[in-house]
């Protein structure tokens, strides 16, 4: 298969795992037989510094006609703690998303058994945990109207929702909810906003479509406390653009640490694929940060935008052998780890790729 992959690094750790990330779909290309060939593109601080711009026109154009996005992180302390500053990294981001219609975020939490003692949760709670979240991605609060008035001492940001984008977010999980186990939780706080209410409506009679499929609705405050009470009462869960950036976060201690999230934007037009955590000024140039999650932000690249299914489960499968054989990042090691176990962001990179040609081996 020939088909051409943008990667934007972005800021911080961004550059650091798309590197091996892009490694990685490399070497697939190499043992699968196919040709990938890579461009990329500045988003974020750097797009700023050289163009003044987050989201370059350069860069939109070239993310408008390429087959997938391997995308990093962006975020830089300069904008973190100076909230007057008006150009920030985080617009290019949200704009990327908004101009290519990416409005159903998939962020699968995916607990590896042999990571079970990584997390700060017990393991007898953990097991089994397996969540498929569809985070709306291009309404709510983000989008809405923003702005100051009162001579800048009142501040606001609309919350909004359309029908249509409840909609076809909803179809979507439920239609993935059909092939797992199931059952849709719908998390929102309709006790309380107006656009709430609407989202709670939607969903029920998009539900109505799909009989098969049990619907539960959660309000957020008690959905996040439940989340961690007993996380394998979750199957897909569907919530708004905002409850879902928090909820994900707070998800990713399920399976273990923020490095091992991946992520699938989708919608109308190209797939753009990212690890859920951001570019991590507190690690940025240590080599350390944990390349899983932009390793398996490729694999699903690969098996929902090219249909490579055997190529997206090598990794997977060359990710559970490398943390099998003990390897660890500092993220997901723990009081056990022995010293000559513990990897950089390099080595970790090296070692998955060391272990696809392992599989491809013997798939051959
Ligand atoms: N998608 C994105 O581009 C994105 C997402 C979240 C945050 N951000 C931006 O990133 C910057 C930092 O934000 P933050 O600190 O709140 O969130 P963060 O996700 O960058 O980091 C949160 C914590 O998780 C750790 N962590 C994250 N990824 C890791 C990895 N791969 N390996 C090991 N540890 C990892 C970090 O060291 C940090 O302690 C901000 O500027 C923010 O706006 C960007
Ligand atoms: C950086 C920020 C705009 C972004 C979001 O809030 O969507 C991030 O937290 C994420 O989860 O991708
Ligand atoms: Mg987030």
């Amino acid at each position: 298969m020939k088909k051409k992959i943008t990667i934007l690094p972005g800021d911080g750790i961004g550059k650091e795992v798309t590197t091996e990330g892009k490694r990685v779909l490399q070497k697939i290309a190499e043992l699968f037989g196919h040709e990938f060939t890579f461009d990329y593109a500045a988003i974020g601080h750097d797009a700023i510094e050289a163009t003044n711009n987050p989201l370059p026109d350069e860069t939109l154009s070239k993310l408008k006609s390429t087959d997938a996005i391997l995308f990093g992180a962006v975020g830089h302390p300069k904008y973190d703690n100076d909230p007057t500053l008006k150009v920030r990294p985080e617009q290019g981001l949200l704009k990327m998303r908004k101009e290519l219609g990416l409005y159903a975020n998939l962020r699968p939490i995916k607990l590896f058994d042999e990571l079970l003692h990584a997390s700060s949760i017990k393991p007898e709670i953990l097991k089994g945990a397996d969540i498929l979240f569809f985070r709306e991605l291009t309404g709510d609060v983000y989008f809405g109207e923003k702005g100051r008035k009162n001579n800048d001492n009142t501040a606001y940001d609309l919350m909004i929702y359309h029908r249509y984008e409840i909609e076809r977010i909803a179809h979507k999980a439920f239609k993935a909810a059909q092939s797992r186990r199931k059952k849709v939780t719908s998390v929102d706080k309709a006790n309380v906003l107006e656009s709430s209410r609407l989202w709670r409506e939607v969903v029920q009679q998009v539900a109505k479509e799909y009989p098969d499929v049990t619907v539960e609705h959660q309000f957020i405050d008690s959905a996040a406390m439940k989340l961690i009470q007993n996380p394998r009462s979750f199957d897909v869960v569907l919530t708004g653009n905002l409850f879902g950036d928090i909820l994900t976060d707070e998800a990713s201690q399920i399976a273990g640490s923020m490095g091992m999230l991946a992520s699938a934007s989708i919608g109308d037009t190209v797939g753009l694929y990212e690890p859920i955590h951001g570019s991590a000024h507190d690690i940025t140039g240590k080599g350390i940060a944990n390349p899983l999650a932009s390793i398996l932000s490729a694999s699903l690249l690969l098996d929902i935008s090219f249909g490579l299914k055997e190529e997206a489960t090598a990794i997977i499968q060359a990710v559970e052998g490398v943390l099998r054989a003990g390897f660890r990042t500092v993220d997901i090691a723990d009081a056990t780890t022995p010293k000559d176990k513990m990897l950089n962001t390099q080595m970790m990179g090296d070692l998955i790729v060391k272990e696809l040609s392992a599989i491809n081996v013997s798939i051959a």
